[in-house]
């Protein structure tokens, strides 16, 4: 296995860093100053080959002298399209902190960023974010909104107004209070989703009754399941689509949210407006997948309205009075602190969030559950007895089994939904002794610390348990202790639908384990492409039996 050593001379802010590169055979020695070209790996080299250290003189470094793979973003970004390098950028971005070290610059298009891996550069970064931190815009989504009209929600938007509308999502959705409201919608649906699961296995499985099996790919029933699950939490409804005749309206729902993921990367380094005004194929294809999400989106909110303001509900049926929590949008418009206006913007932003990002990890942690059957047995004793103890409530049961939780960590390491996490910071910083001006933007490279062997030990194996451990992650040292577990962001721009994704996940593993034994077809590892969201490149086949 290829293993990077970085060793660091001096700590966190101030330090210097020696970048010793092993791979088997091989040697690389370098510092500072490096650039990649053409794959290879240019800068200045001293007598013996090796790529000798610039500015050894303890001083801050400049900006300038970050390694970097290439001046040109242009020049770039042809590379990028010719190498199809945007569906495998987290392996690209894996190839490039070995070559270059921790931290480097990169130009692709209009957009530069620095990029880091390590947990004690990201806390710096994470210090300096701000009262109202920043991620790259989503230039596509922003200019979509702008040109139908429609307004912004907390995704896209910044400053104070991103902070208002924020502070009252965060009461619906985040406070442990809502969460306790919600948790039973969710856990109702992921019971159906099992129910579903165990007439398959039943109708279509092998083997003699009560110990059949079936082998499927389960992702299109796993997002008909995020979908189902988003809509009762949110507008408060079901939408039948764990029934056997699922409607073309939620097909073509998901199908949209799939098709508006992967036309955004390519487009985020071109002008969208241009790109509008020549009619360019793949900026149609992004918008109308958008006008699809929001016409859902605006169907569903219409019916809740109703629903709302009809006679029963405003509480002239005193037999519903105070009776039931019905959503996320049926507390936003009672609580009345958003206008129509941006509710429909917000609401429509967590449908649009809230299906791939939790269907596709739960694909990946079905497959690591089912090629590690020693993990997944631990994990089915714990949740067993906390079920037995928890009297059908889930919010008990998930107390009580807090290996789910570590199991969901686990498959976020390996595959984090989003790839990197983004901020500029508001003044300046130093990040591996290089001077980083205020407003640059820094990303923080998911996908290669979650393997990086500086940052876990043994990353490439599926062990929930080292979440644990009272050393966060199981790590080795090297600062920054806590900013391991960043899926779902930092702070307070971390991602919104957290407590909605990571309680769904938890849930429906739950009712999984209890009902079935997983295993895999094949145990080869997933290869997996970078649409805006990490995704294994074909689906995995799950074995499931009935236990
Ligand atoms: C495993 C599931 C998910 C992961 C890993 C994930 C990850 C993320 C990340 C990394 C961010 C950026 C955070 C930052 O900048 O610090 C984010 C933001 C966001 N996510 Fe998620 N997400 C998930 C599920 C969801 C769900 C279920 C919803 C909606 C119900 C959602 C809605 C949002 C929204 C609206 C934002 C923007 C928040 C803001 O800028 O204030 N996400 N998510």
């Amino acid at each position: 296995m290829r293993r990077t050593v970085w060793t660091r001379a001096q700590t966190t802010s101030g330090l210097k860093n020696v970048l010793f590169g092993v791979t088997p055979g091989k040697r690389l020695c370098l510092a500072t100053a490096g650039t990649v070209v053409g794959g290879k790996l240019e800068g200045v080299k001293g007598p013996s080959g090796e790529v000798r250290r610039r500015g050894g003189d303890g001083q801050v470094r400049r900006f300038e002298e970050i390694p970097h793979t290439g001046r040109s973003g242009w020049v770039n970004l042809v590379k990028f399209w010719r190498e199809d390098r945007f569906r495998h950028l987290h392996k690209y971005m894996q190839r490039t902190f070995n070559a270059l070290g921790p931290i480097y610059r990169e130009n692709v298009g209009t957009v530069s960023s620095v990029n880091i891996i390590l947990p004690s550069d990201i806390s710096e970064l994470f210090q300096s974010e701000g009262l109202h931190p920043r991620r790259m815009t989503l230039q596509p989504w922003a200019t979509h909104r702008e040109i139908r009209k429609h307004s912004k929600g907390v995704f896209l938007k910044n400053g104070e107004e991103w902070r208002a509308d924020r502070l009252q999502l965060n009461k619906e959705v985040m406070m442990s209070s809502s969460v306790k409201c919600f948790l039973p919608l969710l856990d109702e649906v992921a019971r159906d989703f099992c129910r579903m699961l165990q007439a398959r296995v039943q109708n279509e499985g092998r083997g003699e009754t009560g110990k059949r099996s079936l082998t499927i790919d389960p992702s299109p029933d796993l997002f008909r399941f995020a979908l189902e699950a988003s809509c009762h939490v949110i507008y408060g409804e079901r939408i039948g689509l764990l029934s056997s005749s699922p409607s073309l309206e939620s097909q073509k729902f998901i199908w949209a949210v799939e098709r508006m993921l992967t036309t955004t990367p390519p487009l985020l380094y071109l002008p969208p407006r241009l790109l509008q005004r020549i009619g360019a194929p793949l900026w149609t294809q992004h918008a109308t997948a958008w006008d699809l999400i929001f016409s859902h989106a605006e169907a569903r909110i219409q019916k809740a309205y109703q629903r709302l303001t009809s006679p029963k509900k405003r509480g002239l049926d005193p037999a519903l009075e105070g009776v039931q929590y019905s959503g996320v949008l049926a507390q936003l418009m009672e609580k009345g602190k958003l206008s129509l206006d941006l509710i429909k913007a917000n609401v429509t932003e967590l449908m649009a969030g809230g299906v791939d990002t939790t269907a596709v990890p739960l694909q990946f942690a079905l497959f690591e559950l089912g090629r590690n059957q020693e993990v997944q047995e631990r994990l089915r004793h714990q949740v067993r007895a906390s079920w037995a103890q928890a009297d059908g409530d889930p919010h008990k049961a998930l107390q009580g089994a807090p290996l789910l939780k570590s199991t969901i960590k686990e498959v976020l390491r390996l595959y984090p939904v989003g790839i990197t996490v983004q901020r500029y910071p508001v003044k300046d910083i130093v990040l591996q002794n290089y001077h980083i001006p205020a407003g640059t933007m820094v990303q923080a490279c998911l996908y290669p610390m979650g393997r990086s062997a500086e940052v876990f030990e043994d990353p490439l194996s599926f062990n929930p348990a080292r979440w644990s451990t009272s050393k966060e992650g199981g790590q080795p040292e090297g600062g920054g202790r806590g900013f391991r577990s960043l899926a779902f962001g930092f702070g307070a721009r971390q991602c919104v639908g957290r407590r909605i994704a990571e309680n769904e996940m938890q849930l429906v593993l739950m009712h999984i384990l209890l009902s079935f034994r997983l295993s895999v077809p094949s145990s080869e590892d997933l290869e997996t492409t970078a649409t805006l969201i990490l995704q294994p490149e074909t689906p995995p086949r799950i074995s499931f039996t009935n236990l």
